[in-house]
């Protein structure tokens, strides 16, 4: 299914700054938790978004704990900061695939932000390559995000992973309803996602987590659970799971793939070392250095398109790591020099 051309970006100068009270009340929002190295995903993002020339501005739902000077670096990329307060599921004994995903709950308060009519989620470890505008002219009433693979270690607990099932290619092992029932709807990777912010929505997402018991992958579940009757898939291309690359190649076009989902054990480009397993492939290191160019690209700070260099001393040298290409197989960067 490819979305329809936008009106919205067919006839708004893709060159220049666009008067923002001219557009519809869209925005992309991302997520910040911890005073971890996340923040730097957000401002590749920014970055990203920029570079793909999208007219829309990037929110960014921020946890109380985010430190002061992560603030000012995505400030000064041009992000919004909302603040939001954390959200937890109920106490339970559930084992999480990792245990960092319970904060992830924290990300359905999105869907408090009305003042915008319709939002593109993204994940801070998501790189935006090709403007995706136009996904925000699909027809209202549904939720829209690209369909997950079950493959990979982390879903070993899961019936799936046991039985070898996978929704990528399900004509390889078929469902085995007279054993496990009636064969489950199609699920969502919840890193990147079309939705509609409405308060009425939010408060039967906040009643309904309460009495939701948590599961493998928290709230994505919960989201699958949630928006089952309304989820609509999209293609590959706007959430790439870097798993699929060498799960499901077959369903893989790499020239054609917009958004790139760095979530593979290893892959986060911040702290990518080319040492976990699959991480010393020439396509995971070719996609590695593509964000990291965009990240290193100071033309495309925000400051710079502004015409002040207010921003760039904020990023310091040590964030940034020098990427140097070693011998085949080598690790392609030098980790960021410490911080002097
Ligand atoms: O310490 C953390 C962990 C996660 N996140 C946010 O939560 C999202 C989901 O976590 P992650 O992408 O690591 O999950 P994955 O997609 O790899 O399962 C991240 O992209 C960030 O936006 C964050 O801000 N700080
Ligand atoms: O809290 C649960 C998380 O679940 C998802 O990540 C998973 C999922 O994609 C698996 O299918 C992959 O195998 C795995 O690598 C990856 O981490 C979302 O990307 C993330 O935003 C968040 O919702
Ligand atoms: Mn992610």
């Amino acid at each position: 299914m490819s979305p329809p051309v936008s009106r919205t970006t067919g006839n708004i100068p893709t060159s220049g700054l666009v008067k923002a009270n001219t557009l519809p009340r869209r925005a992309y929002v991302t997520f910040l938790a911890g005073d971890g190295d996340y923040w730097k995903g957000v401002v590749a993002l920014a970055k990203g978004l920029r570079k793909a020339k999208s007219v829309y501005p990037l929110v960014v739902a921020m946890l109380p704990d985010v430190p002061m000077d992560h603030r000012q670096k995505l400030l000064s990329q041009g992000c919004i900061i909302r603040e939001i307060e954390p959200l937890h599921p109920p106490e339970n004994q559930t084992q999480f695939a990792m245990a960092y995903y319970v904060i992830n709950y924290s990300k359905l308060r999105i869907w408090e932000f009305v003042e915008y009519s319709k939002m593109i989620y993204l994940d801070g470890d998501i790189q935006v390559f090709d403007n995706i505008d136009h996904l925000f002219d699909l027809p209202d009433g549904h939720f829209y995000a690209v369909m997950d693979c079950f493959c990979e270690r982390n879903w070993r607990n899961s019936p799936q992973y046991q039985i070898g099932y996978c929704q990528q290619t399900p004509e390889k092992v078929h469902w085995p309803e007279e054993e496990l029932g009636p064969k489950p709807p199609l699920y969502f990777n919840a890193g990147m996602f079309l939705f509609e912010p409405n308060l009425s929505t939010y408060y039967d997402l906040l009643e309904s987590v309460k009495s939701t018991p948590p599961t493998l992958f928290a709230e994505q579940d919960f989201l699958n659970m949630f928006f089952k009757d309304i989820y609509k898939p999209l293609p590959t291309a706007y959430n790439l799971i870097l798993a699929m690359l060498w799960r499901h190649p077959e369903n893989v076009e790499l020239d054609k793939i917009k958004v790139v989902h760095y979530c593979a054990d290893g892959s986060k480009p911040w702290r990518y070392t080319g040492e976990d397993v699959n991480m010393d492939r020439e396509d995971i290191k070719m996609l590695v250095k593509k964000w990291w160019d965009i990240y290193n690209d100071e033309s495309l700070d925000y400051c710079m398109i502004r015409g002040d260099s207010m921003a760039t001393h904020l990023i310091t040298a040590a964030d940034k790591a020098t990427p140097t290409v070693t011998k085949r197989g080598g690790p392609l960067f030098v980790t960021a020099p410490s911080a002097a």
